[in-house]
């Protein structure tokens, strides 16, 4: 219709979907470039037969040019659904301007398959709904949840009138508009979020470099993000009160050393701790950075009452000159060891007393295989090298096929330290067997930490930390995605390695006949400095 050729570009093309022809025909190249043309985000793309699928991603493939994204329009009814839209996209290499298209159905739904996917569009037709008490359509509570999840990643909706013999007449002759007006009544059940989620959620799927701590001093708006996460330090605050009441009859002054301050939360926590369990103490706060070393020198004398000893100085070779009989530590990163906490205590176990802790007493690095085609994309858009670089990573478009297992553990204080390190050199082999048909893009990695006695940190999601946010998850990437068919297994390895004063993570999958590659061999891209 030739007003369908009349879009504002400034003011609506970003909102809408053109339609094309298959790939196949004459059309398609002049569509796409009419499309561009017009500003259009996304073009819709007929529904593939399974017959001509290669030919199909060869045009596709072909024409694409360097313009919009494409939507494979897949039923997710459809047998093998996610076989055929992972057929055309292993076809076309990954290519990251093509996105899906779900056309979804009254049938059964999984979500696990579809939630790693590219998914840009849901198409609901009218006879997946049924009717409320009043006749009003609205969805079964399977697909309330799954297009709930999908609002929360920006995916778009279109309702079609689509009729079918389970549809009842009520339901049936209601306008589109009610169909529409009941999925925006599901925008607005989404549970309101307080100001951390909706801080948090600007992260989805953000890839970040980790922090180097050690290696770089960090800024003090870093410091300012640590310490509003109430829960980490309502945990170390009851792990130190714990550890001075076990320690009450002693009858002494108790040293407590927290060492890598910051602007010095943890000081607080630790003079908190003491108050309430009444036992005296002596407290040092050692700090490297020199800047967060002001702020330490300044909460002394305002808020502390002159009470703490504040060292200047790096843990490793720094002297307190009393030796301490708790020595209290945040050194840990998404992967418990990646801030190089293992080197650091090693050093500063010099400050203990014989019979002195650390509070953590031990932390656990967890490994889990991943399948997220948005992670992969955004990091196969950096240079070949972020490949073989891990990232911190808020998860939403991405699924964690298996759970997370054990990679390797440090405990503080340690017995025999070897000056080349090795003896924080790690390795695990864990074997995870898959559900569903995936396709792996990287390891996801977590960590949990005992601070003291029953008292604990931990990001692994089945034993998360409730409200405490400080941590996102690790993103391991791969540069060949691995298939893997349900009932399969997935062998995983990783080293943790050093030499050099660097330390670093290699890491490789292997399914059936098909291995990713060593990854960051010899720390070659990617590592931590000491
Ligand atoms: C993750 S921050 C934690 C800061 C603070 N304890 C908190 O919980 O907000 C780690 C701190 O340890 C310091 N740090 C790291 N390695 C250190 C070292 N070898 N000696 C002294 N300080 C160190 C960093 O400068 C940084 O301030």
């Amino acid at each position: 219709m030739p007003h369908d050729l009349v879009i504002n570009t400034s003011q609506n093309a970003y909102r809408l979907i053109g339609k094309t022809q298959l790939p196949t025909s004459g059309t398609f190249e002049r569509e796409l470039a009419y499309a561009a043309y017009t500003g259009l985000s996304s073009v819709l793309l007929p529904e593939i037969s399974e017959s001509d699928v290669e030919d199909y991603a060869r045009m596709l493939l072909a024409q694409l040019g360097s313009h919009s994204n494409v939507l494979v329009r897949v039923r997710a009814e459809a047998d093998g659904a996610w076989t055929l839209w992972n057929r055309v996209r292993m076809l076309c290499n990954h290519d990251p301007r093509l996105q899906v298209a779900l056309e979804l159905s009254s049938g059964p739904l999984d979500m696990r398959q579809w939630i790693a996917e590219p998914v840009q569009l849901v198409m609901l037709p009218t006879c997946m709904f049924i009717g409320n008490k009043t006749g009003y359509p609205v969805l079964r509570k399977e697909h309330q949840d799954a297009v709930k999840r999908w609002m929360q990643l920006n995916v778009a909706f279109v309702v079609s009138h689509v009729g079918s013999a389970e549809i009842s007449r009520e339901v049936f002759y209601r306008s589109t508009s009610d169909f529409a007006t009941y999925v925006r009544h599901l925008w607005g059940t989404l549970e309101t979020q307080d100001e951390y989620a909706m801080a948090s959620d600007a992260y989805h799927d953000v890839l970040q470099a980790p922090l180097q701590p050690l290696m770089d001093h960090l800024e003090s708006v870093t410091y300012e993000v640590f310490e509003q996460d109430t829960p980490k330090y309502a945990q170390y605050e009851e792990a130190v009160y714990q550890a001075l009441v076990d320690r009450q009859q002693w009858g002494r002054e108790i040293v407590v050393a927290v060492v890598g301050a910051g602007r010095g939360p943890l000081v607080t926590r630790a003079l908190a701790a003491a108050k309430r369990s009444s036992v005296a103490v002596k407290v040092f706060a050692v700090e490297k950075n020199p800047s967060a070393l002001t702020e330490l020198q300044r909460k002394n004398a305002k808020v502390w009452g002159n009470a703490v000893t504040v060292v200047f100085g790096d843990m490793r070779t720094q002297a307190t000159g009393v030796a301490a009989d708790i020595l209290v530590s945040e050194l840990l990163g998404s992967f418990g060891d990646n801030e190089l906490s293992p080197e650091c205590l090693d050093g500063a176990q010099r400050l203990l007393a014989e019979d002195g802790i650390s509070i953590p007493a031990q932390y656990t690095a967890f490994v889990a295989p991943l399948s997220s085609c948005t992670l992969y994309n955004k990091a196969k858009a950096y240079e070949d090298t972020q490949m073989e670089t891990p990232f911190v990573v808020n998860f939403n478009a991405a699924s964690v096929l298996a759970a997370p297992k054990m990679a390797w553990s440090f405990g503080h204080p340690v017995g025999e330290i070897s000056a080349s390190n090795k003896h924080n050199d790690r390795k695990c082999q864990a074997k995870f067997c898959i559900s569903q048909d995936s396709v792996i893009h990287g390891l996801a990695g977590y960590f949990e930490a005992t601070l003291y006695g029953n008292v604990s940190l931990s990001i692994r999601p089945a034993t998360h930390t409730p409200g405490m946010h400080s941590w996102f998850p690790m993103y391991f990437p791969i540069k060949k995605p691995v298939q893997i068919r349900a009932g399969e297994c997935v062998s995983v390895s990783m080293w943790r390695r050093s030499g050099n004063s660097r330390v670093w993570y290699e890491w490789a999958v292997v399914a059936d006949g098909m291995s990713s590659g060593i990854h960051n061999i010899n720390g070659h891209e990617y590592w931590i400095g000491q």
